[in-house]
């Protein structure tokens, strides 16, 4: 994107205070997407497709979009300087120790996109299904597939027909493995019975498989972030007139207008991120919609920045009630991982590159000439489903039913996630060492948290309890994730693997797993749904978005990105994420074709 169309909060917005009777046609969009997050993105380069609509995307984050940002490994380090990553920590998790973790968030125009694994997953048809059943017309597999197709272009799987070839974002899947532990742990999954699978992708995937991951990389081996291939720099130049990219400028509420029982958002306010220059304000009006797309964490924030919430939490932070909606920043839900951690050969870890310089300079040099190596690659390769209640208590799957494994049935769906990563997943500082990770994951919890004001000051950062095993249940299958990896491990040192044991559980009792379980257990950063879809403010399932995705008993908003999920998915929650942002803007249009 040219610097030119890099524009500040003065650029779009009126400066606080303005006249309402002669407010500026030019601070007048159509639309007004506040976050140019992972979904963000996807929304303003399909609604500014129609050249008659205005569109503004706010995002609080810089642009930042530097050749450095886009080499796979580099981006991915979430501890380096120039990293978008804002972090903070969650409230102490009552039924963990009183643990606080680290919570993170891509804050930069692309989002969590732009600082993620990578990693394209997007769930077993079940997943929807369940949507669907949850009462979420339009939200099952079949009808979505459509949208996860349209978005992607697979360079690899290209035969498929559920896979896109000719959609913006691209994805791939590595061929080879860069460390021989990968295939090691495949051989020991498939002894235990866990098939290995050609495309994790599939619908027609079993429950229990594994198998190696797409990553949303592009044809130079490039990170290929949703503001990359949505939102690149020529699109930006083309649309100049109608699609107004302000980076680094924080929305601080949504304009509310009351005009007897009906609530319509009018516009947003905003001033720059940087404090030493928010003393000014600025306000942007609306023509027919605002739609938030600032992330599970974010959107209920803004929503009760903006009175929009739980009546008795806004008044007790002094927040004006405008709209009792009991579920917003309720039902949060995020996957559950239980790192056990090995020490492998240098060679064999991600390590390398810190302990050896030179070998850091050769990879370098490697990705520069070739774009392939060390730099190029995920993380994450490889990956095993598996539905933890088929287990035997020697960790094997016996041979079942293949009814009991169809994944579009969302009873079936795997519960867990055994993923396989070269490097360090704990906070422990282990320097100069070959760290290995089997990290069994928790991908149906049962339990819930919240997200809630800190202050009524929209530059806080919100108070998030991640509410980690509220529902005690969610033990049982982490704990047979837990003795699953142990066997495994075991198996791959059986194959003559030099896999020593660092940090894992000293005994094999549910009670000694369970404590390892509460000491070691991380967040997935999959955090989701709390401003849920569904059909109704109250009742059963209270929600705030309705099918269509627009806040229930208002006028004007909506909310697209991974706040809206019903119920989290199976799956690493960027593609899922896209595919809603997709279904967003079609609906949006057919809808604005029909008013016209
Ligand atoms: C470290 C990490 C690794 C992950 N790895 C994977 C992976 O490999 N694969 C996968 O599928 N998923 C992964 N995820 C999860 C996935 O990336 C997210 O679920 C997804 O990107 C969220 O998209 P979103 O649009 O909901 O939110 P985001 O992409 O987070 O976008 C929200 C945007 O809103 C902006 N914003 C918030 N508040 C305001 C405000 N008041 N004003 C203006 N802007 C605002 C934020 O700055 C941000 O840019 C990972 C997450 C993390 C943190």
């Amino acid at each position: 994107m040219g610097k030119e169309h890099e524009l500040g909060p003065q650029n779009v917005g009126a400066a606080v205070p303005f006249n309402t009777q002669v407010f500026p046609e030019s601070y007048t969009y159509d639309y007004i997407i506040v976050g140019g997050g992972t979904a963000g993105c996807v929304l303003a380069s399909r609604l500014s497709e129609d050249p008659t609509v205005s569109v503004l995307l706010i995002e609080q984050g810089p642009v930042a979009d530097t050749w450095a940002s886009r080499v796979p490994a580099m981006s991915a380090n979430l501890y380096s300087t120039d990293s978008v990553a804002a972090q903070w920590w969650s409230l102490p998790l009552s039924h963990v120790n009183n643990r606080s973790l680290g919570l993170i968030r891509g804050e930069a125009l692309g989002g969590t996109s732009r600082i993620n694994s990578m990693l394209y997953t997007r769930g077993p048809p079940g997943d929807y299904n369940q949507w669907q059943a949850l009462g979420n017309d339009g939200w099952s597999y079949e009808d979505l597939q459509p949208y996860f197709i349209k978005s992607e272009n697979a360079r690899t799987h290209r035969e498929a027909k559920h896979r896109g070839k000719n959609g913006v974002w691209q994805n791939r899947q590595f061929g080879t493995p860069q460390y021989r532990s990968v295939f090691l742990v495949q051989r020991a999954l498939e002894d235990i019975g866990i098939c290995t699978y050609p495309d994790l992708n599939s619908p027609e995937m079993p429950s229990a498989a594994q198998g190696t991951l797409d990553v949303t990389q592009d044809d130079s081996y490039h990170r290929h972030s949703t503001n990359r291939a949505f939102l690149p720099p020529q699109l930006i130049r083309e649309r100049h007139d109608r699609l107004k990219i302000c980076a680094e400028t924080l929305v601080t509420r949504v304009a509310l207008c009351t005009e007897g029982d009906e609530v319509r958002a009018v516009g947003v306010h905003f001033e720059a991120t940087n404090p030493r220059k928010a003393w000014k304000r600025y306000f942007a009006k609306v023509r027919r919609e605002v739609v938030l797309c600032s992330g599970a964490l974010g959107s209920p924030q803004i929503l009760m920045c903006s009175g929009i919430g739980p009546k008795e939490h806004l008044s007790e932070k002094g927040v004006p009630v405008i709209r009792d909606v009991p579920a917003v920043g309720a039902y949060l839900q995020d996957h559950i991982g239980v790192p056990l951690t090995y020490e492998v050969p240098l060679s064999e870890s991600l390590h390398q590159l810190e302990a050896n310089p030179l070998k850091a300079l050769q990879e370098f040099i490697k990705y520069l000439l070739t774009g392939r190596g060390m730099l190029s690659h995920p993380f994450q390769e490889a990956s095993a489903f598996v539905p933890t209640w088929l287990l035997k208590d020697d960790c094997s799957l016996p041979i079942v039913d293949l009814r009991e494994l169809d994944a579009t049935v969302p009873e079936n769906r795997a519960d867990l996630e055994l993923m396989h990563l070269g490097n360090n997943c704990t906070d422990a500082d282990i320097p100069g060492k070959g760290l290995s990770t089997l990290l069994p994951t928790l991908i149906r919890p049962k339990s819930q948290g919240s997200v809630r004001l800190a202050t009524s000051n929209p530059r806080a950062r919100p108070d998030v309890d991640l509410g980690y095993f509220t529902d005690t249940e969610d033990y049982v299958p982490l704990r047979k994730g837990v003795r699953l990896a142990l066997r495994v491990a075991a198996d791959v040192r059986k194959q003559g693997y030099p896999l020593q044991d660092l940090i894992v559980p000293t005994g094999t009792s549910d009670e000694e797993i369970d404590q390892f379980i509460r000491t070691n257990l991380r967040t997935c950063f999959h955090y989701t749904s709390t401003c849920r879809m569904g059909a109704a403010v109250d009742g059963e399932r209270p929600s705030v978005v309705d099918t269509r995705l627009r806040v229930h008993g208002l006028k004007g908003l909506r909310v697209a990105d991974a706040s809206v999920f019903p119920e989290i998915v199976c799956a690493h929650t960027m593609a899922p994420v896209v595919m809603v942002a997709e279904k967003c803007a079609v609906m949006m249009k057919e809808e604005a074709q029909y008013i016209s």
